[in-house]
C-alpha cells in the first residue's frame, strides 16, 4: 500500500510515463498520430477556444495569405498545419506528387472525391488550363462552407464547382445534372471505404475512359488495403505506387495512381444502381 503522502507523487510518475508513452507512439504509428491529433488535442482546443479547427485554418489564411493567390493560400494552410495544428489537406510533400500528375495530364474534367478546407481543390484548380474544371465533393456542410470561402478567397471559384452530398449519391449525378462526359482525372481522398465502391460507381457510370488517371492518397494511413487489392488485381487499371510521408508528418504514406486501360462500361450485378446513373438528375 502507497502511504497518503506519495500518493501525489505516484500520480505525478504515472502522468509523466502515459505522457511518454503517447509521445513515443505518435512519434512512431500513425494511427496513434491520428487519434492524438484528429480527437484528443483537436477537442480540447475546439473547447477552449469555442470554434472549430478548420475555421482556424481559414482565419489563419484570411490573415497571411493573398486574396487571388492561390499559392500564398497553399502556403499559408501548410504553415498553420505544420507549426500549430495538424489536419488531413495532402499536405505540400504528396501535394507535389498531385502537381506532377495533374500537369502530366492537363485535364478538362477533373474530380476530387473529399474536399475538405479546400487545400487539395484550391491546389489542382490553380494548374488548370482556360476553360477546364474541376468538380469536388463534400459531404460535410460544415467543411463545404469553409472550402467555398477558401477557393474564392484563393480566386479559382470559376475552375471550381463544389458540390456538397455523398459521393455514392453525386457520382450518379455527374453526366446528366453537371454535364461531364467523361473524366480526365479524379483525386480519391475522402472515407477510405469508399475508395473501392466509389471507384466501381465511376465506372459503373461510364465515367472513366481509356486515359482516364486516378491518383489516390492515404494508402498506407489511414490506409486502404481494400482499394489497393482492388487495383492491383484488375487488368483494366495500371498502377503506379509513390512512396511519401503522411501529412505533416514523418509517418510513412504513399499514393496510388492507376490509369484506365480500357474505358468501355463495365457490368454492374445490381440493374438499378445502372439505371440510377443513366436517369439521375
Ligand atoms: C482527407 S479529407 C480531404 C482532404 C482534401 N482532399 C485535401 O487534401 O485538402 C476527406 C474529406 O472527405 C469527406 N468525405 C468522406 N467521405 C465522403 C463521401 N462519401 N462523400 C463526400 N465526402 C466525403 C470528409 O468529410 C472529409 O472532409
Ligand atoms: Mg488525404
Amino acid at each position: 500500500m502507497l502511504e497518503s503522502s506519495s500518493v501525489p507523487l505516484f500520480i505525478v510518475f504515472v502522468l509523466l510515463f502515459i505522457l511518454l508513452l503517447s509521445v513515443v507512439l505518435i512519434r512512431r504509428n500513425g494511427t496513434a498520430a491520428l487519434i492524438w491529433n484528429e480527437i484528443i488535442r483537436e477537442k480540447i482546443t475546439n473547447f477552449i477556444m469555442n470554434q472549430s479547427k478548420e475555421q482556424r485554418i481559414l482565419n489563419y489564411v484570411l490573415q497571411n495569405a493573398v486574396r487571388g493567390d492561390p499559392c500564398s493560400v497553399i502556403d499559408a494552410i501548410d504553415t498553420y498545419c505544420s507549426q500549430k495544428e495538424w489536419a488531413m489537406n495532402v499536405g505540400n510533400e504528396k501535394g507535389l506528387i498531385l502537381d506532377k500528375t495533374v500537369e502530366e495530364i492537363n485535364p478538362s474534367v477533373a474530380l476530387e472525391l473529399g474536399t475538405y478546407c479546400g487545400y487539395s481543390a484550391v491546389r489542382i484548380a490553380r494548374l488548370l488550363k482556360a476553360g477546364a474544371r474541376l468538380l469536388t465533393v463534400e459531404f460535410n456542410p460544415e467543411f463545404a462552407a469553409i472550402a467555398k470561402q477558401m477557393i474564392e478567397f484563393a480566386g479559382v471559384q470559376d475552375k471550381v464547382t463544389l458540390i456538397e452530398g455523398p459521393s455514392e449519391e453525386i457520382i450518379p449525378q455527374l453526366k446528366k445534372k453537371y454535364e461531364v462526359d467523361t473524366l480526365d482525372f479524379v483525386f480519391v481522398d475522402h472515407w477510405k471505404d469508399r475508395y473501392t465502391p466509389d471507384t466501381i460507381l465511376l465506372q459503373e457510370c461510364s465515367l472513366l475512359r481509356k486515359g482516364s488517371v486516378l491518383l489516390a492518397d492515404n494508402i498506407i494511413v489511414p490506409g486502404a488495403p481494400e482499394f489497393v487489392n482492388y487495383i492491383r488485381n484488375n487488368p483494366r487499371f495500371q498502377c503506379t505506387n509513390y512512396p511519401s510521408h503522411l501529412e505533416y508528418m514523418k509517418v510513412q504514406d504513399a499514393m496510388k495512381k492507376a490509369c484506365t486501360l480500357q474505358g468501355e462500361h463495365i457490368r454492374s450485378t445490381d440493374s438499378t444502381k445502372l439505371l440510377a446513373c443513366h436517369f439521375k438528375h
